[in-house]
Formats: structure tokens, sequence, C-alpha cells
């Protein structure tokens, strides 16, 4: 578990893991409203007693159960997975917060089964190893909160999570449905995920603007976990759905993909001894073309004549502009080591003369044309297509993470 401030009776040290830190209050603040509720942390507490019950219950707790509670805020949640579980590890950003659910469980027997992080749990480098995850989760942290457990090697046996309406309507989207994101494919790839309930603003003090849902995401563990790196995974999904009304021949026409596949297929054949001609012929020489035929296997493909790839170029062909918000990181995604590749030697990555380029943009009109799926948009896809997709770019030494 990393190392964070334990919190101590009446709030304590703020953790290392801290976006910022207000003085700590006493008081049951829920019921007294002692200190102001920050909307900035996601602060709406909830006031009904049958939700946080509900949130529990549906996590099925044994009493081996070691639970992790992200925002316990005052408590209401905490104290009865408390009842139900060996212990909650409570992860909390404000010290406030921290103070109030230590004071509520204070000389009672569960107080001993409670330790409270002070910290941001999206900046923790490791989840606390746990068999549930519970939040009524601060919305802003809702999609890496998400990311962050299914990386997780050792994923917890279950997750109840309250969300956004919208957001939690994206977790269970289909192939095809308007909502149905980067975000979906991973999620019904690496766990199952039911609607629970519908949760009304009312329900919460103060009320949020958008009405809420609550989820139970099972994990995929041990056998059943898809023997694949979740980077691997996540990589090739940012790059189909950087663009998921384009085809994916267009998603992997765009320079910036092309040269990360490049990067990355020296460091694979480096690290597997693979000799690489870094020999640069000019554009449109034989040798050039050669080197593309040669891996391509002779088709007759082309990325750029595509009618997609055409628009990327009209539309300025940058690849940075987003159409999922929880893609707003893309863009550093495919600049990554763009001067450096991890062998620490410099990478004509843009030069589209130099052979190495010709042949992963061989290599990967190959693998488009050969899984039939390079006409498919990523939102006609499912998580098997990914997969697919996925296994025959390493067949052919081409890596996404
Ligand atoms: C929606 S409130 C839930 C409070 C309580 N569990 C309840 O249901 O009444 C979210 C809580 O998460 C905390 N929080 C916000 N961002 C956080 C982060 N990045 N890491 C840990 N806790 C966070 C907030 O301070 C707040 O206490």
């Amino acid at each position: 578990m990393p190392k964070a401030a334990k919190q101590k009776k009446g709030g304590g040290p703020s953790g290392p893991y801290d976006r910022k830190s207000k003085p700590a209050a006493g008081g049951a603040a829920a019921n007294t409203n002692i200190f102001k509720f920050d909307k900035d942390f996601g602060q709406h507490i909830l006031k009904n007693p049958g939700i946080s019950d509900a949130i529990v219950d549906k996590a099925y707790l044994k009493p081996t159960d070691v639970v992790v509670e992200v925002g316990p805020g005052t408590g209401n949640i905490t104290v009865r997975a408390l009842e139900k579980a060996k212990k909650v590890i409570a992860i909390e950003l404000d010290p406030r917060m921290g103070a109030e659910v230590t004071k509520r469980v204070q000389g009672t027997p569960l107080a001993k089964k409670l330790e409270v992080i002070l910290g941001d749990v999206i900046k923790m480098p490791e989840m606390p190893p746990c068999d549930a995850l519970i939040s009524n989760t601060p919305y802003q942290i809702s999609s890496p909160l998400i990311f962050k457990m299914l990386a997780m090697k050792n994923p917890p046996r279950v997750a109840v999570l309250m969300f956004q309406r919208e957001f939690a309507k994206r977790l269970v989207a289909k192939p095809g449905d308007a909502l149905y994101s980067r975000l979906s494919v991973n999620v019904n790839f690496w766990a199952t995920c039911k609607h629970i309930m519908k949760v009304g603003k009312q329900n919460f003090k103060p009320p949020p603007k958008v009405e809420s849902d609550v989820v139970r995401i099972e994990p995929l563990i041990g056998s059943a976990r898809p023997d694949v790196a979740f980077e691997e995974f996540d990589g090739l999904l940012r790059i189909a759905f950087n663009r998921k009304n384009k085809t994916l021949n267009a998603a992997f026409a765009i320079k910036e993909v092309l040269a990360m596949c490049e990067r990355n297929y020296k460091v694979y054949c480096s690290l597997n001894n693979i000799p690489i001609d870094e020999s640069v012929s000019a554009a449109g020489t034989a040798g050039a073309a050669t080197a593309e035929e040669d891996a391509a296997g002779g088709m007759d493909v082309d990325m750029e004549d595509n009618e997609d790839a055409e628009e990327e170029e009209v539309l300025g062909g940058g690849g940075d502009e987003m159409e999922e918000d929880e893609d707003e990181d893309m863009p550093e995604f495919f600049k990554q080591k763009d001067e450096e590749d991890s062998a620490g030697t410099k990478t004509p990555a843009r030069n589209p003369k130099s052979k190495v380029a010709l042949v992963v943009k061989a290599k990967v009109l190959k693998v488009l044309a050969n899984t039939g799926l390079g006409d498919k948009r990523a939102r006609q896809c499912d998580q098997n297509d990914f997969l697919r997709l996925l296994l025959a770019f390493h067949e052919e030494g081409i890596h996404f993470s």
C-alpha cells in the first residue's frame, strides 16, 4: 500500500496526494452544516439512509472483506460498511471530512476497523488491495477512478459505485449506442457491469444539478481476467476512439499514431534482437515501395487514399480534437517519447522516408485488411473485435503502450 498520511483523532496531517487542504472543522457537519460543502470536491452528501444501505447491501460484503471507500465524507456509507466488513479503508481528499468520519465512530467498536487515508485517490500510485470498492463517487473523478480500478492486477471482487446518470449510461452502452465509448469497451472487457438503481437529486445535500445511478461492477479476476496488458488494450482503444465515427483505417492513418507505432516497434525490435533497417529512401523510390509491399504482403491498400483519411487532412489531420471527454489526455498519449524512444535513441519518427516507417505503415495496413476491421468504425466494434485487432497487431510486433 502506498504511504499516505493516516487520519488520527480529530484530523491529522495531509497526505502526499492532496490537491488542496482546508482547516479541519469539528462537529457533525452533515447535520449542523458547521462547514460549507465544497463543490470542487463533489461534496454532495447522501441524506437518504435507504440509499446508503442499498449501496452497501449490493456489495454483498463478507465479514472477512477489506473494503475501500472513496470519499467517505461524513461517513454515511462508511458506518454501514464497517458493520459488515473486517476493515474499511476510507480515502478522503478533504481533511475536514476525514475528521468527521473518524469522530463518527470514535469510542465505538467500529473505530478499530476504520483506516482513513487523507489524499487524492487518483494521485495514489496504487489503490490499496481490497475485496470491495464502494463510493458515492465525486463526479469529477468518475472516469479516472474506473480506469484505476480496471487497471489493477488484482482488482476487487465487486465495486458498487454511484455516478451521474449520463456517466452510468456510458458504462453499460453497447456498440452502436450514442454513448458507446472507450470507457464502455474497457468496462465490458475487464468486468461485467449492471445498473442497480436510480437516485434522484433530492437525496443529496446539497442537491447536485443532475440525477444519479448506482452500478455494480464485477471485475474479472484470476484466470477469468483477459491475458493482455491493460495498457495495451486501452492504448489501442485510445487510437480507435479518438475519432469513433471514422473508420479504423482513418484512425490509424493519423501521422502521430503511425509515429507512435514506429517508436514502439523499434523498442519491440531492440528487446527481441530483431535487426531494423533504418535506411532512408527518397519517397516514391523503388526501395521505399518494396519495403511497404513486402510487409503488406503485396496488398493493394493505401490508407492515405481512404475517404476518411482525406477528411482528416481537410480537418487539419492533427488528430488532436477530442470527441470523448474521457480522452482528453489523448494528444499527450500520441506525443509521448516524441524526441527519444525508451532506449534513448533519437527517432526520425515523423520522417515519412525512413524505411522502418514504411515497414510499420505497411504492417498496420496488413493488420487492418487481414482482420477485416479497417473499414469498420470504433462505435460499431465490440470488445472481441478490439481483442482480435490487438492480437493481430502483436503478431506484427506493433504495440500501444
Ligand atoms: C459525493 S461525496 C460523498 C460523501 C459520502 N460518502 C456520502 O455519500 O454521504 C464525495 C466525497 O469524496 C471526497 N473526494 C473528492 N475528490 C476526492 C478524491 N480525488 N479522492 C478522495 N476523495 C475525494 C469529497 O471530499 C467528498 O467527501
